[in-house]
């Protein structure tokens, strides 16, 4: 994840609609004594569990449609969640690979008990018959195959996805320059290591070069925070709910410097209080933060990625 870094890092440096804010960031991480608050992984008690392969299965197929809920205003990454988990404790072989690669956009919804469209649901209909047609050909059908194949190495794990599943290639073009964020295959390393508490299937030997996630929730908890400061076009559009572009210099902007402010957070409580914290527990404490606030304006961009 190294190129997520320097490539963020390239555009925090130029931004010009986002600025991060390094004395906030220190208040923020004196007012903790740089001890991030400890948020479980699965807090909510919504996801599939079974200590096994079938839970490797339930966390990439999760990962392949973790995106994009605001569109519907009643919809959640909640629902998305508990309903694969559902769907999963009535049929366990609701996810199987060659069950993936068939699914319409209506019996999607019927998976997830969702009565209406779902946001972008062609896309989530379409990844899902990727995931499933490349699990078959490359892994035996087997999310756990893949898993099995990084060498307990998260590094190799995202670029291992980025390679198989185009869907995963989360980037971004930023004043000519390709930017690497990598939000939906980076999360599903880290709800690996939650899920398996770092233990068998959840064993990395280099979490640590994990980032945050970069979606809808987390920079809007930063500016909140005061971390990010919006130009004042920026801070109009997103309060009025105006939808940013996809591939805006505003869009990879919002989602680069809230990358970069996580890294400098965690540089800064290293310095100072000696402390090595992991960004997926930031990411997990600031987005815990966000969710829980349903009045804090976030940006509205229409992406498979995020
Ligand atoms: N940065 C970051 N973004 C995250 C998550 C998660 C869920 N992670 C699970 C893992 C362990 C925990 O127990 C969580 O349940 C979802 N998202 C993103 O949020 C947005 C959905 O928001 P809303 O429309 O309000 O539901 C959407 O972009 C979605 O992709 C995270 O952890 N970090």
């Amino acid at each position: 994840m190294e190129e997520v870094r320097t490539t963020t890092a390239w555009v925090a440096t130029r931004a010009a609609h986002v600025k991060v804010d390094s004395l906030e960031i220190e208040k923020v991480v004196d007012g903790i004594q740089g001890a991030i608050p400890k948020v479980e992984w699965n807090f909510e008690g919504i996801h599939y569990f079974d200590n096994g392969p079938l839970t490797v299965q339930y966390l990439l197929v999760l990962d392949a449609l973790n995106f994009c809920f605001w569109p519907d205003k009643d919809l959640s990454y909640d629902h998305l969640a508990l309903g694969l988990k559902d769907a999963l404790e009535n049929d366990k072989s609701a996810l199987d690979a060659d069950r993936l690669q068939n699914y319409t956009g209506p019996q999607l919804r019927e998976l997830l008990k969702w009565p209406r469209r779902l946001p972008i649901e062609e896309e989530r209909v379409r990844l899902l018959h990727e995931v499933g047609l490349e699990l078959e050909r490359s892994f035996g059908g087997q999310a756990v195959n893949l898993v099995r194949s990084c060498g307990n190495s998260a590094e190799s794990l995202v670029a291992l996805i980025a390679r198989h599943f185009p869907g995963f290639r989360d980037h971004s073009l930023y004043k000519g320059h390709q930017i690497f964020l990598y939000k939906r295959a980076q999360i599903f390393v880290a709800d690996l290591w939650g899920a398996f508490k770092g233990r068998g299937y959840g064993d990395f030997y280099d979490i640590k070069s994990v980032t945050i996630f970069a979606d809808y929730i987390v920079p809007a908890v930063l500016r909140q925070l005061g971390i990010l400061k919006y130009s004042s076009a920026l801070s109009s559009s997103i309060d009025s709910n105006k939808e940013i572009v996809a591939g805006s210099e505003e869009e990879a902007e919002l989602r680069a410097c809230s990358i970069y402010a996580v890294e400098k957070m965690r540089e800064l409580i290293k310095r100072k209080f000696g402390k090595q914290v992991l960004s997926i527990e930031i990411d997990l404490w600031l987005w815990s933060c966000g969710v829980q606030n349903a009045s804090l304006p976030h940006h509205r961009t229409l992406s498979i990625y995020y």
